[in-house]
């Protein structure tokens, strides 16, 4: 498989088919061991930060990345604590986009 981070999300159209299994099982192989799949449907990650600024600076880094690829995640910032969810929402399931995504955030 291409190295995810070398490539870059492409927009989504409806009817795109989400991933099936066996392919998350194989794309999931190339992210952080932190990274949950969760019901197929999308993958997670927590990160743990000393305080509220340090996550909050995170977080704006995580959405300038997103921004760049136009493709975004879901992120709940606590203090010390960021949770980034993935899913392509457009079609209701995990696209390869999500896994490029999380392949850059890992890197951040
Ligand atoms: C028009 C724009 O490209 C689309 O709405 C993009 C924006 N970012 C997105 N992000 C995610 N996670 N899922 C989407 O379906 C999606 N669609």
């Amino acid at each position: 498989m291409t190295e995810l981070t070398a490539k870059s999300c492409v927009p989504c159209s409806l009817g795109t088919p989400t991933l099936e299994e066996k392919e998350i099982n194989e794309y999931i192989k190339n992210l952080s061991e932190a990274w949950e799949v969760i019901e197929y449907k999308r993958i997670e990650r927590k990160f743990k930060f000393n305080d509220f600024k340090e996550a909050l600076d995170f977080t704006v880094k995580v959405g300038e990345l997103a921004e760049l690829e136009g493709h975004h995640p879901d992120i709940m910032l606590s203090w010390g604590k960021v949770v980034v969810t993935l899913t392509t929402h457009k079609i209701g399931g995990l696209s390869e986009n999500d896994f490029i995504l999380a392949a850059k955030i890992d890197r951040l």
